[in-house]
């Protein structure tokens, strides 16, 4: 179909921001079948040369809606590279033309991408021929009919993301003689020289999805590894499992990104206990990686979950399975994964042959329990009948590097391990109960226990900034579901001159501004509004959007451009595992697990930047019996290993 209209077109620039429109007031728009690309396109007659969009995957729709005569389309273009940090989205508003053309247009654009992504009834190249031009798709509602608003199609959701280098989010919308868009100088669109294929066989979408796992490792700068680190990457690199572990603040989160590197792109997966967890990475939960739902049922049931469709594919394919903060998953899990890879993947070697590496420490938070009943029957990962067969190998990584003061570092190890004296205990409450120091206008961040206590502080404190607010809402593809449970980034975020807040993202590793860095609003810039932080570091920094991709079951469920910043006047202790921040105010009275105060107390650099309120719950102070034993029995296998006796275990360990 064809119609003459008035049309604008914006794209989205590196940081997901839209950037300067092109528009035309009277241009031919068409949707046809393109015999080259076998699919449907929209052109665009924009002028000097027209805007060619392929109607199908990796092309998602995202957003369709006719409102007061005028058509707005939302587009977003899948990622074809693995390490493209954009956000590729594309935004079409079509206006001056008959309202009911406006209606059928976006009806056929919808129902080609439903078909090609196999969620409308198939219909053949001769049918996609004919939703293109006319046949199909008539009479799906009229002007201001509910906006045809929905998550992107499935098959389109492995690999959200944009293409690097010089050209700027839009190259690839098309190729050959179907012109692809690049920014050009002045943030115009302007004709791109390279293309990317249409076409993307389950294999490939297989590999992109392992790819789109693993995408946050290339987009953030890295620091060097110790010698101990460079060790464990050497133990990864000889294609053994291993279980990476440590004291909080060693580096276990850094490795993981350095192993990353080395990993064979396609086959290895990358996934987290914990939606968060898994965010941090960019991966998957291991829930979700294995398709096994939240794994109850019986081994028979789950195995045939698993067995099935692309979840079979991605187990299939595996050949490098990270799972980041293991201590919280149940040892039944484990034993259960263990024999659904065996049985999916039709091999009797442990994990059916996969090669895991594990990290987490299991003195910090332990698997979700319900209540005291949920508690007392709580297994670890290492109590599973089959960690001894799967992981040979176990690396104590000794070396803090988040705290430099050996005697912080030494009471935070005895209060990891349980051991921490009363009189230690009551001089740490003392030494940390004064305020701290607040010159710099930056606040130390409270941490709570309860997520009531949370929401309750950021809410109260951001009110009463007397300054105007600045909201930000995020460009969200797919579930929101999804993208509350698992993104640490808000939905909407509001901000004003002088709120707390802190990065939750790694943004520069060698400038210190990494998940956790605390810092101020100071303005809001001129030209896009978007927040001037002062760090506490002293850094300061306009803070641009960041991109978030939440993996499902192998694929991009979702994915959140957004602001890396949240309200940092208070935060969860669970939250906060696996950040470092530079000034807290604890507050552990309330604390109900083991593990608890030592997470939220090894948040920090140095004790300067402590501070704790009241006293800490006897029970968070305790260490379970059971993880000590297992860290007593590992160090001692380490010793022997290296011909040592019990006499260095404290300056090993
Ligand atoms: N080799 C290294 N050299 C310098 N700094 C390092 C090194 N390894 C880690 N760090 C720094 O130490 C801090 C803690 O690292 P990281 O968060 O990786 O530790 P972790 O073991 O994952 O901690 P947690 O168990 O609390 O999650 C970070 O600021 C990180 O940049």
């Amino acid at each position: 179909m064809r119609l003459v209209a008035k049309v604008k077109v914006e794209h989205t620039d590196l940081g997901g921001s839209f950037v300067k429109p092109q528009s035309a007031k009277e241009a031919e728009v068409a949707l046809e079948r393109c015999a080259q690309r076998r699919c449907a396109v929209l052109t665009i007659g924009l002028k000097p040369r027209p805007l060619v969009l392929p109607v199908a995957p990796p092309v998602a729709l995202y957003g369709a809606r006719v409102a007061d005569g005028q058509l707005g389309l939302k587009f977003m273009r899948v990622k074809q590279n693995p390490w493209d940090s954009a956000s590729k989205c594309i935004q079409l508003s079509i206006s001056g033309a008959d309202p009911q053309q406006l209606t059928l247009l976006r009806d056929r654009i919808n129902t080609l991408l439903l078909r090609a992504a196999g969620a409308a009834p198939a219909g053949g190249p001769a049918a996609e021929n004919a939703a293109a031009s006319g046949g199909a798709g008539k009479g799906k509602g009229g002007v201001g009919a509910r906006p045809a608003r929905r998550p992107l199609a499935p098959r389109s959701l492995n690999t959200l993301a944009a293409t690097t280098g010089p050209s700027v989010s839009l190259g690839g919308w098309g190729s050959g003689s179907v012109v692809s868009l690049r920014s050009g100088p002045g943030g115009g669109v302007a004709p791109a020289a390279s293309g990317f294929s249409l076409g993307t066989t389950s294999r490939q979408q297989l590999a992109s999805s392992a790819d789109s796992a693993r995408s946050v490792p290339a987009d953030e700068e890295l620091g060097d590894l110790s010698d101990e680190q460079q060790r464990a990457l050497q133990l990864v690199q000889s294609g053994r499992s291993i279980f990476f572990t440590g004291c909080a603040g060693t580096g276990k989160s850094l490795l993981l990104r350095h192993i990353l590197r080395c990993l064979p792109r396609n086959t290895t997966f990358v996934t987290g206990t914990t939606g968060l967890a898994a965010c941090h990475l960019g991966g998957t939960t291991i829930n979700s990686y294995a398709g096994i739902g939240r794994g109850e049922g019986s081994l028979e049931s789950l195995v045939r979950m698993a067995g099935r469709g692309e979840s079979l594919q991605r187990w299939r394919a595996t050949t490098h399975l990270i799972v980041d903060e293991v201590s919280m998953m149940d040892g039944r899990l484990f034993d259960t994964l263990e024999a659904v890879a065996r049985k999916v993947r039709g091999s009797a070697a442990p994990f059916g042959g996969i090669q895991l590496i594990l990290s987490g420490d299991f003195h910090q938070l332990p698997p979700v329990a319900k209540g005291r009943e949920g508690a007392a029957q709580r297994k670890f990962c290492f109590e599973a009948e089959s960690w001894a067969r799967c992981i040979p190998e176990s690396c104590f990584l000794s070396k803090v590097f988040r705290q430099s003061d050996n005697e912080f570092v030494d009471l935070l190890g005895k209060i990891r391990s349980g051991s921490c004296p009363q009189d230690k205990v009551s001089q740490l409450l003392k030494t940390c109960a004064r305020p701290l120091p607040t010159d710099d206008g930056i606040l130390p961040t409270k941490l709570f226990t309860h997520r009531e206590d949370v929401d309750l502080i950021n809410a109260q404190q951001l009110k009463a900034l007397p300054s105007e607010p600045h909201k930000f809402v995020a460009q969200d593809v797919g579930s929101g579901e999804v993208l509350a449970a698992a993104c640490p980034a808000r939905r909407t975020l509001e901000l004003k001159v002088g709120a707390q807040v802190t990065l939750i993202k790694n943004i520069s590793q060698r400038q210190g501004l990494v998940n956790g860095a605390r810092g101020v609003v100071e303005k809001f810039n001129d030209s896009q509004g978007l927040p001037v932080v002062r760090f506490a570091n002293g850094r300061v920094l306009t803070i641009s959007r960041e991109r978030w991709t939440i993996a499902s079951g192998g694929r991009l469920a979702a994915q959140r451009v957004q602001l890396p910043l949240d309200l940092a006047w208070a935060m969860s202790v669970h939250k906060s595992q696996g950040l470092t921040l530079d000034r807290a105010e604890v507050s552990l009275e309330r604390a109900f697990e083991p593990g608890m105060a030592y997470v939220a107390l090894s948040r920090v650099r140095s004790l300067e930047g402590l501070r704790i309120i009241g006293s800490i719950a006897a029970q968070a102070l305790r260490a379970d019996p059971k993880v000590v034993l297992f860290y007593t029995r590992l160090r001692q296998r380490q010793l022997a290993a290296l011909g040592l006796g019990p006499a260095q275990f404290r300056t090993l360990y």
